[in-house]
């Protein structure tokens, strides 16, 4: 069976990953990569070496730099950069898309100062309205999905037959999508799970074993819940694949950019020392801010965030950050 075209911005880990789940779903996918040899890579080579070497890309996926190219045709435009500039990337995009097209966001942060969530970014920049935006978010990390391991996603979206029509497009054999009508949850599982990967990640680079770790996964779902749930988000999500599920595969695994970002900060490096090492993202070290900037305007208390902040900003060293954790008034695990 085949679908029509999807255009995929993006061409780093997941843009790349995602795009095989696209091709294996049915779909012709275009990718548009940001460097040109990054394309032709992609087209001559069937790789792309610089994010995923060694992964050969289906005949269904091609790559273009040309914006104009890769949105001609596509009823559905998935964006898969890095958060903090999708706003400055879609105003130049937008205005060559097609006039119905639906967004789909695969990405995992707040933006910093307007404290944004991606799918907001997109209704301002495009005035696309809630049903003509959605998201994708689960416990994906872009190395087991781009060898085809069994994975499930969820596929959100306020107009529920979107959110079905997409999950058909992104259904494959080792990808397995379920729908959900709450935007809000999914985004905000997705950008604090980054953020508690990290503290877990410090945690690890400090020595510490599995109950400390198993202690700030479950204190980062409470803190979660209780910001999300002040913001609208249906607990029930932030239990399923986009909440819990998510923060079980990032603290997990050490092919996670935030966990292993957080290691080296337990380990002693700096921010800018961890920047200089790797070209790829890690979403938390940004939206950590975001986070406990929507955290003090919500009126919640978000310890993690706020502390792992002050790490990433090196105002506070790992060890402090642990010790601040334990030091905290004693209180009712469900306060
Ligand atoms: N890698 C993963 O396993 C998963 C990542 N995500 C999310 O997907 C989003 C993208 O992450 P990855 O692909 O992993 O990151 P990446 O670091 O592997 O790739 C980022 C891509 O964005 C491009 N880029 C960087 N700066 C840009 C700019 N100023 N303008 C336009 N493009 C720019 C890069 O060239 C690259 O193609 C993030 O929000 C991440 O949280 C979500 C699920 C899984
Ligand atoms: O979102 C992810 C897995 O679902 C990827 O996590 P990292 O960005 O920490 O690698």
């Amino acid at each position: 069976m085949s679908h029509g075209k999807i255009a995929v911005f993006g061409a780093g880990s997941w843009g790349t990953a995602f795009s095989i789940v696209l091709a294996d779903g049915g779909n012709e996918v275009t990718m548009w990569a940001r460097r040109e040899e990054v394309a032709a890579a992609i087209n001559d080579g069937r790789e792309n070496p610089d994010y995923l070497p060694g992964v050969e890309l289906p005949p269904r996926v091609s790559a273009t730099h040309d914006v104009e190219k890769a949105l001609h045709g596509a009823d559905i435009v998935v964006l898969a950069t890095p958060s903090q500039t999708l706003r400055g990337n879609l105003e130049e995009w937008a205005p060559f898309a097609e006039r119905d097209a639906v967004f789909v966001s695969l990405m995992k942060g707040v933006e910093l100062g307007t404290l944004n969530r991606m799918s907001e970014v997109i209704h301002q920049v495009t005035g696309a309205e809630p049903d003509r935006i959605a998201v994708i978010s689960g416990p994906n990390l872009a190395k087991e999905i781009a060898r085809r391991e069994p994975a499930a996603s969820v596929v959100a979206c306020e107009d529920e037959s979107v959110a079905r029509m997409l999950q058909d497009r992104c259904h494959s054999p080792a990808f397995r999508p379920y729908t959900s009508v709450d935007v809000l949850g999914c985004e905000l599982g997705g950008a604090y799970k980054n953020v508690v990967g990290l503290a877990v990640g410090m945690a690890v680079g400090l020595g510490f074993g599995d109950n400390t770790t198993a202690s700030v996964i479950t204190r980062g779902l409470a803190e979660t819940a209780r910001l999300g749930m002040k913001l609208g988000a249906n607990p029930l999500t932030l239990m399923g694949l986009a909440g819990l599920g998510d923060l079980v595969a990032t603290c997990s695994s050490p092919l996670s950019r935030n966990r292993t970002f957080g290691e080296k900060l337990g380990q002693g490096l700096s921010t800018e020392e961890i920047y200089a090492s790797t070209r790829q993202v890690a979403e938390g070290a940004k939206s950590c801010s975001s986070l406990r900037a929507l955290g003090e305007q919500a009126g919640v208390d978000v310890p993690i965030a706020e502390s792992v902040d002050e790490v990433v900003a090196g105002r506070l060293t790992a060890t402090e950050c642990m010790d601040g954790f334990l030091r905290r008034d004693t209180k009712a695990e469900t306060d």
